[in-house]
């Protein structure tokens, strides 16, 4: 028989294994009996080989054996005494509690005690402080409610203090529990001692902060007791690729640090697979340990009070409820929202060529074509992006968030957007002398271009991006080629995001190239690389997050990267006579941010009106930009 394999449990597995181990919970005497609510999920492969090996070992965090348990059958056997985690001293088996505290009354508690119930307690006599800590439990922090009673015990004549991991899911089994711990002492809940305020705590609630606590114990539970908006919180989008999840939390993460001084840790599917994830393919178990991974993270970062916005796929629901799990665990709050948006929509917008790829067969696993989305259905709030605008769409997920008094973004930022800043006013940052910027300024291009002089009288290089290089960019530049006529002081180009070399013009953008009288026939579409951001001297992107993309791998050329409408908006709103790279420069410095509203809307697959409405916004932009960039003789 093979060697059985180590696992690590969740949080609140481990808590079930104690009482397991320890006969609080007898006649049980493993995991997954029939009718029982205490039970053990190991991932697919483990699961696997503990079948093969008759047995799985539970290891604690460190990896420290903690018990056999026999697979599938599930009896526990220990192997080591748990020693893991904070107040392990007041862990006590029952048996230890019955022959140590043989004849005091057990006070069940599940809070902090008020005054006034310590008041009554002090009634009972000699007692046990029998704290229900387990892990999934709401209410006060098991550590918070393991000082609250240290404290109380203090105060009180004679009383000890027990953990007792009891977990959420085994609350039908407390009475046992509780029964194991006390034999035949007298067992007293909390709440007997003083009733119930009215009206009852809403579920999910607690009666911790009910009453009147004073003191230490006071202070205790106005530390835990953080108001919602205080609270740890991770957004979390879910819905399939082209849903509009990357763009609803971008706009999100713009309205928090616009509204609020609340510092955001942005968690995108694509990012984190180019990061965090690196290496880890599409296959389930490989999603599942991606997900897994963004949980983590989000819940670490929901321990230290922080905002994560997530915005991953996220298919299969049994992992979304781990990550749930995991932040609530760290004290957090989970909301979730389901980006909505239908398979035929996501798949018409196709920003990435992926869903055409997929039904080509030469991408397997392909979330919706031939990979499972589980929709959920334990969301917060469920937005379908279909004919709306990202505003509208993004109002729906505020509402809710501040519904639920968690965060309260629909009002007005206090202080109105300030006007964009004219270098001279900026200050320090960067400087533009006779018309030149500053080393500083172009750093990214020092390696190009030996001297400010030399870099003056170079032409001024244009990339123009947008997803594939096959709409939008290539008019761009095609377009911009023949407004700017036979000028050497300008040089433009073009490349995408996503995929898709050498590809010619889509034909719609092609015939309205070909309608101003401009052959676009030798153009093939190339991938934006490093090298090409690194020459070029300002880049201008179709959309919003076009630049966002670009930013995320290169962050050094935020001063040169701005959307077409960007640019345009600066040139037109801050009436400016800056020309060239002085120009750039000047828009860098104006920290103006690309509103999505300002973007070149994506014309593949659309038709020719479509195509016909995207040339001609990108003609406006051009008109107002290629005299602004030209540099002057
Ligand atoms: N096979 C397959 N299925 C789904 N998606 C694919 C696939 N291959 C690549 N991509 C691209 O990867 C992005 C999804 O990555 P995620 O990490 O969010 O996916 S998952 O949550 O692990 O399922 C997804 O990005 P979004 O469009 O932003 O969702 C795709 O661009
Ligand atoms: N109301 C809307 N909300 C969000 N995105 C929208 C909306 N309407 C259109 N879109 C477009 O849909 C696409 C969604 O892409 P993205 O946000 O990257 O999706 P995901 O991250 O889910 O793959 C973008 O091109 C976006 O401009």
């Amino acid at each position: 028989m093979s060697t059985a394999p180590q696992h690590c449990p969740s949080p609140a597995e481990l808590d079930d294994l104690e009482l397991l181990l320890t006969g609080a919970l007898a006649p049980l005497r493993g995991f997954g009996e029939p009718g029982s609510p205490v039970t053990l999920a190991l991932p697919p492969e483990v699961d696997t080989q503990a079948r093969e090996a008759g047995a799985v070992e539970l290891v604690d965090p460190e990896g420290l054996p903690l018990a056999r348990v026999a697979w599938p059958a599930g009896v526990a056997e220990p192997l080591s005494r748990p020693d893991y985690g904070p107040f392990r001293r007041l862990h006590l088996t029952p048996a230890e509690v019955r022959e140590r505290f043989a004849g005091r009354a057990v006070l069940v508690v599940t809070g902090a005690l008020s005054d006034e119930q310590l008041e009554a307690a002090r009634d009972l006599g000699p007692l046990v402080l029998l704290a229900l800590c387990g892990h999934d439990r709401h209410g006060l922090p098991a550590t918070a409610l393991l000082r609250a009673g240290l404290v109380a015990a203090d105060l009180l004549d004679a009383a000890d203090v027990v953990a007792v991991p009891l977990t959420r899911r085994a609350d039908d089994l407390r009475d046992r529990v509780v029964q194991a711990y006390a034999g035949s002492d007298r067992v007293v809940d909390q709440s007997e001692l003083s009733p119930l305020p009215e009206p009852a705590p809403k579920p999910g609630e607690t009666y911790y902060t009910y009453g009147t606590h004073s003191g230490a114990i006071g202070a205790i539970v106005r530390a835990a007791d953080k108001a919602p908006d205080e609270r740890g919180l991770v957004l979390f989008f879910t819905g399939l690729s082209g849903s509009g999840k990357s763009t609803l939390a971008r706009a999100l993460v713009d309205r928090v640090l616009e509204h609020t001084a609340r510092t955001v840790t942005s968690l995108d599917g694509d990012v984190v697979r180019r990061n965090l994830s690196a290496g880890l393919t599409f296959s389930k178990a490989d999603r599942e340990t991606n997900i897994r991974r963004i949980g983590w993270v989000a819940a670490e970062i929901a321990r230290h009070g922080g905002l994560a916005v997530c915005s991953p796929i996220a298919p299969f629901d049994e992992t979304r409820q781990q990550v749930r799990q995991l932040v609530e665990d760290a004290g957090g709050t989970f909301f979730l929202v389901h980006v909505a948006t239908p398979l035929e929509e996501c798949e018409r917008r196709d920003r990435k060529g992926l869903y055409a790829k997929a039904r080509r067969g030469e991408i397997p696993e392909f979330t919706g074509i031939s990979s499972p989305y589980e929709e959920p259905q334990d969301a917060s709030v469920r937005v379908d992006t279909t004919g709306r605008t990202i505003e509208d769409a993004l109002d729906d997920v505020l509402q809710a968030l501040a519904a639920e008094r968690l965060l309260d973004l629909t009002a007005e930022p206090a202080v109105e957007r300030a006007r964009p800043l004219s270098v001279v006013e900026q200050g320090p940052t960067p400087v533009v002398e006779q018309g030149r910027p500053s080393p500083v300024v172009e750093q990214g291009r020092q390696a190009r271009v030996e001297t400010p002089e030399a870099e003056a009288e170079a032409p001024l290089r244009i990339l123009f991006v947008c997803t594939a290089n096959i709409c939008r960019s290539p008019y761009m530049e095609a377009a911009a080629r023949h407004h700017l006529g036979d000028t050497s002081r300008v040089v433009v180009s073009s490349a995408g995001t996503h995929g898709f070399d050498a590809k010619p013009t889509d034909a719609a953008m092609a015939a309205q190239l070909q309608a101003r009288s401009i052959d676009s026939s030798d153009f093939r579409s190339r991938a934006v690389t490093r090298e090409l951001l690194d020459e070029a001297d300002v880049v201008l992107t179709a959309e919003a997050t076009h630049r966002t993309f670009l930013l995320e791998d290169q962050p050094e050329a935020f001063r040169k990267v701005f959307t077409l409408g960007q640019l345009a908006a600066y040139v037109e709103s801050s009436g400016t006579t800056a020309r060239g790279r002085a120009l750039v420069a000047e828009a860098a410095a104006s920290r103006g941010s690309a509103s999505p509203g300002l973007d070149v809307a994506d014309p593949y697959r659309r038709g020719d009106a479509a195509a016909q409405a995207a040339a001609e916004h990108i003609d406006r932009l051009l008109a107002t930009v290629l005299p602004a960039l030209t540099p002057e003789d």
